[in-house]
């Protein structure tokens, strides 16, 4: 028997961020986040992009991180409650108890409560994150109203390791909050679709629009069905991307090509 809802209508918040200001991101992503709340089709979750309180300000994310990126868990829960909406909440940059600063992604129920926090685990090289970020530690599913969940964020998707494992602990949707720019659209789409057929699960990708002084960002997030199609895609420019999800579906695929049964992990070398 099913414990989770048949369907969740998505919002996926595809903002351009202004570098390194936090209150001028917040009040431009609140104001696409109430514009997606009064869509006919009601969204069940809203979903925000990778670092969007700060963008990557590397150079002054020791003084901008969120401590314990609590500020932005308040103000994620207040707005999840008021509108009885789940919000995967992008990520953040969060200055942990250690002292050290991560890139972290917060997911909050339709009440206000907290239900996921994750750490990037894989820090992109190229962006220089390795120099200013720590590394998460664990990989993290999460439970929304009887759905398993997993998280990853960004350059994570590289690793078909990660996926496999969160399908294995029963994830049936994969959340990717991104700020990936050009030239590597095609790498972003290929790799997203990789992860939903190879694991049967739905992927959920939030991707920035917009550019700093080192990348351009192309926006193209996309909402991707467990047989690797394409249910919804933005362009470039900023806005929001709507989907509906058939939630037994992952079930359905799992199911017709039985790909977790025929596994051989006794011949892997990993
Ligand atoms: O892997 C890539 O090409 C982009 C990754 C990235 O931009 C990131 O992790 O922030």
């Amino acid at each position: 028997m099913r414990s989770y809802p048949e369907y969740w209508n998505l919002a996926l918040i595809q903002a351009d961020l202004i570098l390194g200001e936090p209150a001028l991101n917040r009040s431009r992503i609140e104001a696409l986040m109430e514009q997606a709340m009064t869509a006919a089709a009601r969204p069940d979750l809203i979903m925000l992009p990778e670092m969007w309180t700060t963008g990557y300000a590397l150079d002054r994310i020791q003084e901008l991180a969120d401590p314990e990126a609590e500020s932005s868990r308040a103000w994620l829960s207040a707005f999840a409650a008021k509108h009885n909406v789940h919000i995967v909440g992008g990520s953040v940059a969060e200055r942990s108890k250690d002292g050290q600063v991560r890139n972290t992604m917060l997911v909050i129920d339709r009440q206000g409560r907290e239900v996921g926090r994750y750490s990037k685990i894989h820090l992109f090289r190229l962006m220089q994150e390795e120099k200013h970020l720590a590394e998460g530690t664990e990989t993290v599913t999460f439970d929304l109203e009887g759905l398993l969940c997993g998280a990853s964020v960004c350059y994570d998707i590289r690793f078909p390791e990660l996926g496999r494992t969160l399908a294995l602990a029963g994830a049936k949707l994969l959340f990717v909050p991104a700020e990936w720019p050009h030239p590597r659209l095609h790498h972003w789409r290929t790799l997203l679709q990789a992860r939903a057929i190879e694991n049967q699960m739905y992927v959920v990708a939030c991707n920035r629009v917009g550019q700093d002084a080192a990348n351009r960002f192309f926006g193209h997030s996309l909402i991707i069905d467990p047989w690797g199609e394409i249910l919804s895609e933005g362009g470039e420019e900023e806005g929001i991307i709507a989907g509906c999800i058939q939630l037994a579906l992952v079930d359905e695929v799992r199911g017709r090509i039985p790909v977790f049964e025929d596994r051989r992990p006794d011949l892997y070398r990993l």
